[in-house]
């Protein structure tokens, strides 16, 4: 029997990303609500009590109450899309490349967190060098980052699409989160291994999809010794026997005259860049994703293939 998957939310910009990957998939079930009925919640408490992976879509708060209508069925697994549930404990964080025991944490999970955009990039950067020793207790890290404007579903997508809609935003870029409350700044601090919360100052480009995020640190306030090439090599290390996330080689973005936050739009995959000068004081480290990728759906589907292989 295949197994049946129920996404709710599959209307939504994540969700539709998710189905468009599994349009080709002869070995799943997909089970499936109409548009006009995406509020149904009789119907949805249904279809997810039917599956036995249900990935959700939807707001934090509808979130919560979809893991609340599966309350007592022990059959149907989840993948949570949104924030309601990444830094609690019973749940596992879905990024699989964070650690190497965590892959098998998402097979054999009943429930599975999956990671907010900017801190895919985020804790992808920092987790191992904080493993390596080389990011000491403490260290002030700032997190600043860009983001296609998909990130901000349907809403703001249709205000940056839109020049009629009310709330039409004009601006090519801009920054947000002023307050520095940014609900992903708890799954950075938790899976990034920090003591101390991040800077995290995010921002939105004119582009649908694409993201960068950057860390600088100073190199003399690190481990006794930490210098570009070493911390190029605790990535390489870090990454090495996966294909989703590549270290670009030292020798590769050295020759690099800039980066766009678009390259990886429409991929999956990460790529994690050491850049600043050889012998200098600081560098910056950088990760390039595509939001709607590794940062939401790419990374809800590789989650439900781990599950099914279990
Ligand atoms: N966009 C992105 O890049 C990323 C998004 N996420 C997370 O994914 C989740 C979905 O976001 P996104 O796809 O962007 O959002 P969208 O607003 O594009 O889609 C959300 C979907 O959920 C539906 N929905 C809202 N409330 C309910 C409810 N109470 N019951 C049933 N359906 C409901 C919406 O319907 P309606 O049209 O009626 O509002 C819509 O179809 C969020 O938690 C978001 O934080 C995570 C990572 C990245
Ligand atoms: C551009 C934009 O608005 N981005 C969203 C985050 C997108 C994301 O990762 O979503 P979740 O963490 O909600 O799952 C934001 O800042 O709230």
């Amino acid at each position: 029997m295949k197994p049946k998957i129920f996404i709710d939310g599959e209307h939504g910009t994540t969700g539709l990303q998710i189905r468009a990957r599994m349009a080709d998939r002869r070995d799943l079930e997909l089970l499936s609500i109409a548009e006009a009925e995406r509020r149904n919640a009789a119907m949805r408490e249904d279809l997810l009590n039917s599956a036995d992976i249900a990935i959700l879509c939807l707001p934090d708060d509808a979130s919560r109450e979809a893991v609340a209508m599966v309350a007592g069925n022990n059959r149907v697994r989840i993948i949570d899309t949104s924030t309601a549930h990444r830094v609690a404990p019973d749940w596992a964080y879905g990024f699989a490349e964070m650690d190497k025991a965590q892959s098998a944490k998402i097979r054999d999970a009943r429930h599975v967190a999956n990671p907010g955009c900017y801190p895919t990039g985020a804790i992808g950067l920092i987790r191992p060098l904080r493993q390596a020793g080389i990011l000491p207790d403490g260290y002030p890290v700032t997190v600043n980052a860009v983001s296609g404007y998909s990130g901000g579903g349907k809403q703001m997508i249709a205000q940056m699409e839109d020049e009629q809609s009310p709330d039409h935003i004009s601006a090519p870029h801009f920054l947000y989160g002023l307050t520095l409350k940014h609900k992903h700044v708890p799954e950075m601090k938790m899976h990034g291994l920090l003591e101390r919360a991040p800077v995290f100052s995010p921002s939105v480009g004119k582009f649908p999809q694409g993201m960068i995020v950057q860390v600088p640190l100073y190199l003399d306030d690190l481990a006794p010794g930490a210098t570009l090439e070493n911390i190029h090599a605790a990535l390489v290390e870090h990454y090495a026997d996966q294909s989703i996330v590549e270290v670009v080689p030292l020798a590769e973005s050295e020759k690099l005259a800039r980066i766009d936050a678009t390259e990886l739009a429409g991929k999956d995959t990460m790529k994690l860049f050491v850049f600043g000068a050889s012998g200098g004081a600081h560098v910056n480290l950088l990760a390039l994703l595509d939001n709607l990728g590794k940062g939401a759906s790419g990374a809800a589907v590789q989650n439900m293939d781990l599950m099914l292989s279990a």
